[in-house]
């Protein structure tokens, strides 16, 4: 238990024992909301499913778990994901592999997931990575300032936030300036949404086109225009922010470990064999994976899944407590506590994962015989959340990375340059300060 300035009264009560995690999220979770101040905190997304709790959230989250398992509305995400590699990532790489020029790789997949999360949600390709023109991204770094100045939220008094936000001084004029970027980024879009929906073929009925998100928010009366605004910088947050801080980390793993390289590789191969594996266009030695063949591999996905043991996108989660209560782990907590749960810290704990908890090892998530992913249980792997609030795109965000992970590695030797340095930066989200500086190699 820690306390807060001494006149607040403030008690934070840190934990990551699995136990406790499970009490919090799962056995007593309504006594454990995220509570009005987490709420405040992200107040661009105000009303929309990150920041609420109770009845509400259910109801939400019902309506989510209709859109996020439409067939058709897969069918889009996967197909945006292939035209992105294929018209985009994969061209980039060749160039990139041809030159022998270094790069920034995180730069590289912010543009790529920023494009596949929009794509879906707008009907709309915001063109961030396209083989000849790399733009500025300015709603990005809108959306990081967000995220980096919620983390200061966390950490001061709400009062010296408010009063910084009356005076438009310091982090939170900063904050004010982007906000209005990311607004005018999604009037934008809808604008140029509106376009494309009309452009279709004038003798196509409304049904047969491919639904996008949006197109099951617009009509809803539910949904007022700040609702959906902050709706769709919720998406653009689940979607873009966490598979957008996983990959680069994923590569900067495996290029660490070059057995697991070659692990990866002999899961591949058969599909390649295979003939499944497509050509991309003007090269017929660049492959690109197919989603249903991505799907059964197992080593890849204990690869991702190692990699977000030991870099959760969301390295903590803030929850408040509703009455005093006592903890699995004997701890007292009393009402209006704030509990800190650290997925950082936990994914590192010799007493989760055992005496090689800092090694990156794929094979941890594997059974014996290599063919089967072990059941590891949410309230000890927590980087998709857990009990009541785990993550509904949680099978979307495998299929991308999947997709992903296997055309580069299949295709490219990626070397991460030295000299560099690697670590995280202070954020909710746990991206890389500095980037990733790569060289690639065709194979
Ligand atoms: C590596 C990828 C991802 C990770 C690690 C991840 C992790 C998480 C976590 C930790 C939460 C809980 C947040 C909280 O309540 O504090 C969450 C919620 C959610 N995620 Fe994901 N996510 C990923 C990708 C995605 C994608 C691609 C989508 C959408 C296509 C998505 C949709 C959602 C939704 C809708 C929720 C809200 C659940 C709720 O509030 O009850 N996620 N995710």
């Amino acid at each position: 238990m820690a306390h807060g300035p001494a006149v607040t009264g403030m008690r934070f009560f840190l934990t990551c024992d699995p136990g406790n995690v499970r009490h919090i999220f799962s056995s007593n979770y309504t006594n454990y909301p995220k509570g009005t101040v987490f709420a405040e905190i992200f107040d661009v997304l105000a009303g929309s499913f990150f920041t609420i709790d109770g009845e509400p959230i259910r109801r939400m989250r019902a309506k989510i778990h209709g859109i996020l398992s439409n067939p058709r509305l897969l069918a889009t995400m996967a197909s945006c994901c292939l035209h992105k590699l294929r018209q985009g990532l994969l061209p980039f790489l060749i160039r990139m592999a041809t030159t022998g020029a270094p790069f920034d790789l995180q730069d590289v997949i912010t543009r790529f997931v920023f494009d596949i999360t929009s794509m879906p949600l707008f009907s709309v390709d915001p063109g961030f990575l396209s083989p000849d023109d790399m733009p500025a991204m300015h709603v990005v770094d809108a959306m990081d300032t967000v995220m980096e100045v919620a983390l200061f939220r966390h950490t001061v008094l709400a009062s010296c936030w408010k009063a910084m936000r009356w005076l438009k001084v310091g982090s939170e004029r900063k904050l004010a300036a982007e906000q209005a970027v990311l607004y005018g980024f999604i009037a934008e879009m809808m604008e140029a949404r509106k376009a494309t929906r009309n452009s279709g073929d004038a003798g196509e009925q409304k049904d047969q086109v491919a639904p996008d998100i949006l197109s099951f928010y617009v009509d809803d009366p539910d949904y007022n225009e700040h609702l959906l605004r902050s709706t769709i910088v919720n998406y653009l947050v689940a979607g873009r922010d966490t598979i957008d801080s996983t990959l680069p980390w994923f590569f900067y793993n495996v290029a660490m470990n070059p057995h697991v390289v070659s692990g990866i590789r002999e899961e591949l191969a058969p599909i390649v064999a295979s003939g499944k594996a497509s050509p991309t266009n003007g090269d017929d030695t660049t492959v690109i994976f197919h989603a249903e063949d991505t799907k059964p591999l197992v080593y890849l996905q204990a690869a991702l899944f190692e990699s977000l043991r030991l870099y959760p996108p969301g390295p903590i989660e803030r929850k408040t407590v509703v009455s005093d209560d006592v903890m699995p782990s004997g701890d007292e907590v009393r009402a209006g506590d704030i509990v800190l749960i650290s997925l950082y810290a936990m994914g590192r704990m010799e007493g989760v994962w055992g005496k090689d908890c800092r090694e990156y090892r794929p094979e941890r998530w594997l059974s014996d015989d290599g063919r089967k992913l072990c059941y590891v249980p949410s309230h000890k792997f927590l980087a998709f959340n857990s009990g009541s609030r785990m993550c509904l795109g949680k099978d979307i965000a495998i299929m991308q990375m999947k997709t992903f992970a296997a055309s580069v590695v299949w295709n490219f030797d990626v070397e991460v340059l030295e000299g560099q340095t690697v670590e995280p930066k202070l954020s909710c989200i746990l991206q890389m300060k500095n980037g990733l500086m790569v060289k690639v190699k065709k194979r």
